[in-house]
């Protein structure tokens, strides 16, 4: 095996029923072995027989360690605590799908960061059940799969959809105003590893024309929450949410060109931190150690 000449970031992330000891024996640990933390944060719900949450990222100097051998030898700590646990290297980028329908403001706002080097990541493929944002994608230079979906093909379309995502080696696919209801196949496919972008502040208004409820409710303030997709529609775990002011005046149109706004910057807040392992999901819910 090649030596290793760098130092490698790593980021730890870490849950597990709360009990005394457990950030001693995980600094001790990475001590042993040469390396420097640069950033901690823990969270306990209840240090009395709650669960513990923790995200460490940590300066692993050459030769002291090769990572691959610091993973092997966290298991014992680990298995004595434990914990789940996930140790990535920080230069390891991503590569993360976009499926979108017609609305292209979330697809852009992602796009636009990408291109501007804001999101650590690769985007080897688009995938779209129209036609309308092809030429936008692809100058960027970003393959564009169009895979029409109708109530008699949508388990085929899907299918295709699967087949691309595991040709390219995707870790994460984000719904960028996708507006098809995806299968349990396709979501046990992938475990929170599918974030959409919800154009309500949930847990009002789940499902389709969110904005024509809001409007009808008379509404003084709308939002958008960004969650992990499961089967239960618009309920699963939140990642991030944000709210925007409306009043009496606003047409549902308005409410909706307004609503842009926020859903692309809900959106692309909940991708960095997806994309920087800031996020960990326990139950329905998340840690956001933002
Ligand atoms: N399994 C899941 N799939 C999707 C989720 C989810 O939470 N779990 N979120 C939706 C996004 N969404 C609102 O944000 C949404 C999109 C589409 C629909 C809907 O009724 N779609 C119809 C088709 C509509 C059309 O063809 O234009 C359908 O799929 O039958 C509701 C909510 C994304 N998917």
């Amino acid at each position: 095996m090649l030596k290793e000449t760098t130092t490698k970031r790593v980021r730890l992330l870490v849950s597990c029923k709360d009990r005394a000891g457990i950030v001693s024996a995980i600094s001790t640990f990475l001590y042993n072995h040469g390396a420097n933390i640069v950033q901690s944060d823990q969270y306990s719900t209840d240090p009395i027989g709650g669960m513990f949450f923790m995200r460490i990222e940590f300066d692993l100097p050459p030769k002291k360690s090769s990572f691959e051998k610091l993973k092997e030898e966290f298991i014992e700590i680990a298995e004595n605590f434990y914990l789940d646990w996930k140790m990535s290297l920080a230069n390891q980028k991503k590569k993360m799908a976009i499926f979108v329908s017609k609305e292209d403001h979330c697809l852009m706002e992602l796009l636009w960061k990408w291109k501007a080097g804001e999101l650590n990541v690769d985007i080897p493929l688009v995938i779209s059940n129209h036609t309308n944002n092809q030429q936008a994608v692809e100058a960027y230079g970003i393959p564009y799969h169009y895979i029409p979906v109708t109530k008699d093909t949508k388990q085929q379309s899907e299918q295709k959809a699967i087949n691309l995502i595991k040709e390219a080696n995707i870790d994460f696919s984000v719904l960028a105003r996708y507006m098809q209801i995806l299968s349990p196949t396709f979501v046990q496919a992938f475990p929170h590893q599918i974030i959409n972008i919800h154009h309500s502040f949930l847990p009002a208004f789940i499902g389709a024309n969110p904005y024509a409820k809001a409007f009808e409710r008379g509404v003084k303030l709308i939002g958008a929450t960004a969650h992990y997709v499961t089967n239960d529609l618009d309920e699963g775990p939140i990642i991030e949410q944000d709210v925007l002011r409306a009043n009496h005046r606003y047409s549902t149109e308005q409410l909706r060109v307004a609503g842009r706004n926020v859903e692309r910057i809900t959106l692309a807040r909940a991708v960095q931190w997806h994309i920087n392992d800031q996020v960990i999901v326990y139950g329905n819910k998340t840690v956001v150690f933002s």
